[in-house]
Parts: structure tokens; sequence; C-alpha cells
């Protein structure tokens, strides 16, 4: 019998690139009131052109608007109303915009059926290095969104980014903190293993890790993370099949979204999805879709987005 292996048939929306974050490996962001915000008529043109081919999650990644900037509201609104727009068209939206406040993420979740955040790494280390202008990436303020996330019953998808300068040690604290806070609220659907890949914006002068570095961080998430949590790997991140095969051996049990354009790693384009599946398929693991919430926290959302996931189901 084959092995499943799930993917997530995703496009990316991008409310803004604007950043007040300067995060040294990003290849995303733009300065602040350097990009445009993404129209609420373009995307609905954009979601249009998506009808009918198999796409389930609207994945909204988006720059950061400080906190106390008088865009803020009218930044959080835009995201609310693109992930509203996406659901009334019969896609299911899963937003990660960064560090929320409490209100902030009670209001997403009225429109997501799950929300994301990345922990990075929680070594304070980084702070004078890849993280020194950006002040939503200090550890404590992540965890404290995992926290938040748990309190208000939001299913979550976090994860780690590797290759910042962090040491073994530091990615081993960082996947017991996950695990600690899964423990307490048991709402971590699943974490991303990233690995750093450098792009042609990025200034991050880092080296990315290397394929066994990378194996022994998949193998020591599977050690920590308890099983109920699915383990997620880019595979247009890592470097050929054998090396996408080889996590899968070690626990590795989803691709994540597969993408038209990858907007984090934009020089990173994804395989084409038959290719994967019939490549996979030879050495006895089946590709299938999934939704961006898994069914145990189906119950966990509200009736209005519970009945618009049977409407994909059935
Ligand atoms: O759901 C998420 N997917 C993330 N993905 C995977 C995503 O589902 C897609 O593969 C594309 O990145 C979307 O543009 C990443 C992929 C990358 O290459 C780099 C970073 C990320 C980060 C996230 C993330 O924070 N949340
Ligand atoms: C949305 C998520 O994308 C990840 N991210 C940002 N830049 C890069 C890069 N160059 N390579 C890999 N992942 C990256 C971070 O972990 C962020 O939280
Ligand atoms: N700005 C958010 C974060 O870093 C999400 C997008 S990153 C390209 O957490
Ligand atoms: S990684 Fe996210 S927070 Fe950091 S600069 Fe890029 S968009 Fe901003």
């Amino acid at each position: 019998m084959a092995k499943i292996i799930t993917y997530s048939p995703a496009y990316t929306l991008v409310p803004t690139y604007e950043c007040f974050n300067r995060c040294s490996y990003c290849n995303f962001r733009t300065n602040p009131f350097q990009s445009p915000w993404l129209e609420l008529e373009t995307a609905k043109q954009i979601l249009t052109s998506l009808e009918h081919q198999g796409i389930i999650e609207i994945l909204i990644l988006s720059g950061e608007i400080h906190p106390l900037s008088p865009r803020r509201k009218l930044w959080i609104e835009r995201i609310y109303d693109l992930a509203k727009l996406a659901l009334s068209m019969g896609f299911l939206p899963h937003t990660n915009a960064g560090v929320l406040s409490y209100e902030e993420m009670a209001l997403l979740k009225e429109v997501n059926v799950s929300l994301g955040l990345m922990v990075e790494q929680v070594s304070p280390k980084l702070l004078d290095d890849v993280h020194k202008h950006a002040p939503t990436k200090i550890p404590q303020l992540r965890l404290q969104q995992l926290q938040w996330a748990g309190e208000l019953k939001i299913p979550f998808t976090t994860g780690i980014l590797m290759g910042l300068g962090e040491s073994k040690q530091d990615r081993k604290d960082s996947l017991d903190a996950i695990a600690l806070l899964h423990g307490q609220y048991g709402h971590i659907q699943e974490v991303i293993l990233q690995p750093y890949q450098p792009g042609k914006k990025d200034i991050f002068q880092g080296k990315p890790l290397n394929d066994e570095e990378i194996l022994e961080v998949i193998a020591l998430a599977r050690e920590i993370l308890p099983k109920d949590i699915a383990l997620q790997i880019p595979p247009n991140l890592l470097k050929n099949s054998q090396l996408i095969l080889k996590s899968l051996e070690l626990g590795v049990t989803d691709l994540g979204g597969i993408v038209p354009k990858d907007e984090v790693n934009p020089d990173y384009h994804h395989q084409k999805i038959d290719l994967l599946r019939q490549e996979l398929l030879q050495q006895g693991y089946q590709l299938k879709p999934r939704l961006p919430v898994y069914p145990q926290y189906y119950s966990w959302l509200s009736d209005s987005l519970q009945s618009s996931l049977y409407q994909k189901i059935s």
C-alpha cells in the first residue's frame, strides 16, 4: 500500500509587499509606502480566473504595517475583506500576516479556516543579526502569538526557518517551545521546516544548511513533535527529488502549498505537480490534495466556515 503524502493546491494573494520589518533574508518586502495594496476588484479578477482548476486554499501572505500606524486598521480590514471574498467564491483562506494583536487575531478567525505564523527561531541572538531591524521577530512575541491562537482555538500552522545562523541547540529549543505550546492547547496542525534559500533580492550573507543538516533537523523534529502534528517541507526549496524522498522517509508527511508562484522564494519554482506525483508514486508514495485545515479541527470553526468546508469535501 502506498503511503499517503499530502499537499495543498493553493494560490497566494499578497495584500501588500510593504513591510516595516527588514529581515535580512527576505526577498519579498519593499519599504513602507513603496507597494500598492491589493484592491478587492483586482483580487476578484484573479480569483475568478482560478475557478474550476482544483485550487482549494487561498494563502494570504502579507508584509506588516507598524502596529501604531494610522494605516494599520485599514490593512487588517483589507485582509479581512480579501479572505471574505475568497470564501464567497468557494475557496478556503489561510492567512499569515505576521504578528497580530489579540483582537486582530480574533477578527481574522471569522474568515479563515486556519492561521499561520512562523516562530523562525527562539534564539534571541538573531536579534543582533538577521532580525536586527525586525521588531516582530522577537521570539517572545512570536511565542505569545501561538499562545493566543491556542486560547482562541484557532487551528494553527507554524514552523522554523533554518539556516539563519542558529545552532543545533537553538533548533531544538525552537521545536521544544512549539511542542510545549501544543501540549497546552492542542492547536498546532502542522510545522513547516523551512530551509532558508538565498534569492536575488536578499542581503543575508549566511550559508543555507546542507542536505545532511536539513535531514538531521527533520529527524529531530519528528522526535520532538507529537505525532498529531504534520511535518511539512516545501519541495521547491530542496535541491533534488532524492532529498525530497529522504525527507519523507524521515517523517515529512506534507509538501505544503503547491502554487504557481512562490511569493516568498520567487527564484525557486515548483516542479509540475503531475511529475512530482509520478516520481513519488514510483517510490511508493501517493500524493493527495488536502484542505488548509486538518479534520481534527473542523469542529473548532464557526458554522459558517464549516459549511464552506463541507461544500469542498462533498
Ligand atoms: O502557509 C504557509 N506557507 C508557507 N510557505 C509555503 C507556501 O504554502 C507556498 O509554497 C508558497 O510559498 C506560497 O507563495 C512558504 C514557502 C516558502 O518558499 C517560503 C516560506 C513559506 C512560508 C509559509 C508560511 O508561513 N505559511
Ligand atoms: C513567511 C515565512 O517565509 C519565510 N522566509 C522568508 N524569507 C525566506 C527565505 N529567503 N527563504 C526561506 N524562507 C523564507 C519566513 O520563515 C517567514 O516567516
Ligand atoms: N511578514 C510575515 C512574517 O514574516 C509573513 C510574510 S514573510 C514573507 O511573519
Ligand atoms: S520576512 Fe516577513 S517580516 Fe521579515 S521583512 Fe519579509 S515580509 Fe517582513
